[in-house]
């Protein structure tokens, strides 16, 4: 199966100059096939959302290679970065990140708008279609305020998939949701990873929910450790 993203000794170091230069990741090889639904886990301040955001193209490695698609990022300018970013990922945060002065179908078509300028009839189409395959059409035209937590990381969920990215990272997504919200968001996620074949990368810092993806990836002190439940390290299944 071809990869949809491959890291190669990416190291990140913050600081320098007048305050101490600390590095937090020291050197990731990590490859995720097309299709994969994987878990990335670690201790708090083990490097997850630095790892996320670099992924994302929101953060630059101090060295280190990433592809995504195929298509090298080396000495990729910020236009080329948000080109990419738009093109092939989706992103889903704990805090949802979504704009209480909108309404919820202005929400999910925002990726768009950002990328295009303008939403097309056949965006508004797709932005309803996956407001109604979450059942939220009854919702679509409320304000985020009016939604429930669940429902609201419900609309984040399908604003990530907005514009067909070809992986999705998300940085705890239920972290802020009850135990039967956060297991309907991760069964959503699941499933639209079965039907619809996109690879999801989600930080998780519940082993239950990391339990129920096909593959863990876990991060300690900077470095990806073969984790201790399915003995799968950083390589992806053959
Ligand atoms: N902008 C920054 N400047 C300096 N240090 C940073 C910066 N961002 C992150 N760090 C440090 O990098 C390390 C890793 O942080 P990161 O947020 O990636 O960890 P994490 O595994 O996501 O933690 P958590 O599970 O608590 O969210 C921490 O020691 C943090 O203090």
């Amino acid at each position: 199966m071809a990869d949809v993203m491959t890291l190669s000794g990416i190291r990140k170091a913050y600081g320098g100059g007048r305050s101490p230069r600390v590095e937090v990741l020291h050197g990731i090889d990590l490859a995720l096939a097309e299709g994969e639904f994987a878990a990335l886990t670690g201790p708090s301040g083990s490097g997850k959302s630095t790892l996320l955001n670099i992924m994302g193209l929101l953060e630059a490695p101090t060295s280190g290679t990433l592809v995504i698609a195929g298509q090298s990022t080396a000495g990729s300018d910020d236009a080329l970065r948000t080109a990419l970013r738009s093109r092939y990922l989706g992103f889903i945060f704990q805090f949802h990140h979504l704009l209480a002065a909108f309404s919820a179908l202005e929400n999910v078509m925002m990726p768009v708008h950002a990328a295009h300028g303008r939403v097309t009839r056949a965006d508004r189409q797709r932005a309803l279609a996956l407001l109604e395959r979450v059942g939220l059409s009854a919702h679509a035209h409320k304000s985020p305020l009016q939604l429930s937590g669940g429902q609201q990381q419900r609309v984040a969920i399908v604003r990530a998939l907005m514009a067909r990215p070809r992986l999705v990272l998300a940085d705890e997504p239920t972290g802020n949701l009850d135990t039967q919200s956060a297991q309907e968001a991760f069964a959503l996620m699941r499933e639209i990873n079965a039907s619809d074949g996109v690879t999801f990368l989600i930080v998780t810092h519940d082993p239950r929910l990391a339990d129920t993806c096909d593959r863990q990836i876990r991060l300690v002190d900077g470095q990806l450790v073969a984790s201790p439940d399915t003995g799968v390290n950083a390589s992806p299944p053959a």
